[in-house]
């Protein structure tokens, strides 16, 4: 079952930031949400999750997700938000624990057992066991992004929205965390990200949607779609996507001369 997006428009003081927007996430894939500054992809994550009014649809697995009881939609889908605002006193432990309120009980006052175990899981897998006892505000950007990441993974998601979240990330880390994600994935979990790298999209992501001005300009597979057309009429930018000679590998070449780029720039 995949996550199916239709029609989707959004307004914002009177302007268009999301103009019927349809596409598939499909099930138990890495779908990478890319486009410029601006194009909505934020926007279209709000959407999904009714954090933002929308018109249109977007089901997962027959779950009408934006008119969904929060509890509810917190038990299909997690959010890791580009920069989440957490209680300033929290330990990590305390934060990854977040994961799990939508499971608690009503008379549930501290972690189940299985709880703990599932805790311990997502704090592994996010490489932060050593940080648990650690003030949440004490940690650098990096590792407030990977809590964040491991507090989503904790809520046991069959769907998986993140947006931008290698953002703070070192290079390894990102390439971790893409690993992991596509680790998910193969487990049956369903990944919508937004991310601004190319490369990591073109290598990471079994399915792209590209958002160019609120509108959708493709979505499939990243080698079918990301041609040098389509890279110049959304990024303005001249690039090819090739394949690396020693490992096959698909890379982004950027081929702009820095002068083009430089006469670009607005005053
Ligand atoms: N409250 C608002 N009023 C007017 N315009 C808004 C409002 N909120 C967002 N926008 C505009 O909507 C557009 C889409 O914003 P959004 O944050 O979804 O883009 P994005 O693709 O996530 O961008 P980025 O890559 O820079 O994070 C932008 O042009 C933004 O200025």
């Amino acid at each position: 079952m995949s996550l199916g997006v239709s029609g989707l428009s959004v307004t914002k003081a009177q302007k268009l930031i999301l103009s019927k927007v349809s596409f598939t996430a499909p099930s138990g894939q890495v779908t990478g949400l890319i486009g410029p500054n601006g194009a909505g992809k934020s926007t279209l994550l709000a959407a999904l999750l009714g954090l933002t009014p929308a018109t249109g649809t977007a089901h997962f697995h027959g779950l009408d997700l934006p008119a969904m009881p929060r509890r509810d939609r917190a038990r299909q889908v997690a959010f890791v938000e580009q920069s989440a605002a957490t209680e300033e006193r929290l330990s990590v432990l305390d934060v990854v624990a977040l994961g799990r309120i939508p499971f608690e009980a009503a008379w549930q006052s501290a972690p189940s057992p299985e709880d703990d175990a599932i805790l311990a899981a997502a704090l592994g897998e996010t490489g932060m066991t050593g940080f648990a006892h650690r003030r949440f505000n004490t940690l650098s950007g990096g590792e407030q992004q990977r809590v964040h990441v491991a507090r989503a993974l904790a809520q046991q998601p069959r769907l998986l929205l993140l947006d931008e979240p290698t953002s703070h990330l070192d290079i390894r880390a990102q390439l971790q965390l893409l690993a992991l994600l596509r680790r998910k994935a193969a487990e049956g979990m369903t990944v919508l990200l937004a991310l601004h790298d190319l490369n990591l999209a073109v290598r990471f992501c079994d399915h792209l949607v590209v958002l160019d001005a609120g509108k959708l300009a493709a979505q499939g597979p990243p080698s079918a779609i990301l041609t040098p057309a389509l890279l110049e009429a959304v990024y303005g930018v001249r690039a090819r996507l090739v394949a690396d000679a020693p490992t096959g590998q698909p890379l982004i070449v950027y081929d702009d001369a820095v002068e083009r780029i430089s006469a670009q720039i607005p005053d």
